[in-house]
């Protein structure tokens, strides 16, 4: 197993959660493409946001928070990435706060990446992360700039997140340091809706979104190509 390099100082546990795929991505049902398995795509979605993650130079855990049989054992087959069973409903941060718990390492910087991400390149991670270690707390808006697809924190400051509507304010309200990645990095993509899926395919979707959505692996780029098994 290859270790990524590293992007600075500071290690980074990334924390990801991710509903059962069963009630998960309700938004998405309007609009897809007749064919496309709402639930199958949600969990491809979600594998191929925790299989970036997981190449991300300066990540040395992933940990995926789900109930979800399926996302369980397609992760832990992934390098790097561990397991938080989520044995009742939690709430987006309770579930975060349950996986940022279970970071052993005390020098560690933890990040919540929320895992609907599917066009999500590992150097675009690791850029924010990059940026997160100069701050006590940081946070990067999503691509409408309401949300947040990421919220960090140092070693050392007590782990803090408010997601849900409007999350962007709210963290900065609450003195998140606004993380400046470019505003058409594959971070702020995430995806809700059948229009956010069609901006990111543009972007370059990660291999298992692209065969849960039929599209053909020839013009997809190899995401997934270079992933290990644990
Ligand atoms: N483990 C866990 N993950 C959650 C929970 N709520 C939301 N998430 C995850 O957090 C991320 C962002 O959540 P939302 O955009 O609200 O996703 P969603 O609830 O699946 O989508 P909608 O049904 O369309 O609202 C996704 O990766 C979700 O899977 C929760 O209670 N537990
Ligand atoms: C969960 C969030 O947003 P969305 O529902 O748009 O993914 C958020 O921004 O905190």
């Amino acid at each position: 197993m290859t270790e990524p390099a590293s992007s600075g100082a500071v290690r980074w546990a990334v924390v990801i959660p991710v509903k059962p795929a069963a009630v998960g991505k309700s938004r998405l049902a309007d609009g897809l493409p007749g064919g496309v398995d709402r639930a199958a795509l949600a969990r491809a979605i979600a594998l191929d946001t925790i299989a970036a993650a997981a190449q991300a130079a300066g990540v040395d855990e992933v940990v995926v928070v789900t109930a979800d049989d399926e996302v369980d054992a397609a992760a832990s087959a992934l390098a790097r990435v561990r397991v938080v069973r989520e044995t009742e409903p939690k709430g987006l941060d309770a579930a975060v706060a349950a996986g940022v718990a279970t970071v052993e390492a005390p020098g560690r910087g933890r990040a919540a990446l929320l895992g609907d991400l599917p066009a999500l390149a590992p150097e675009d991670l690791a850029d924010a992360l990059e940026r997160g270690a100069s701050v006590e707390r940081g946070v990067v808006a999503d691509s409408e700039g309401t949300g947040s697809t990421l919220v960090t924190a140092v070693p050392g400051v007590p782990w803090l997140s408010a997601f849900g509507v409007d999350s962007f304010a709210r963290h900065r309200a609450q003195n998140f340091v606004a993380l400046d990645v470019p505003a058409d990095s594959t971070l702020r993509r995430d995806v809700d809706t059948a229009a956010h899926l069609a901006e990111a395919a543009v972007l370059g979707v990660g291999s298992r979104t692209a065969a849960a959505l039929g599209v053909v692996p020839a013009v997809i780029p190899p995401s997934g190509a270079s992933e290990s098994l644990a």
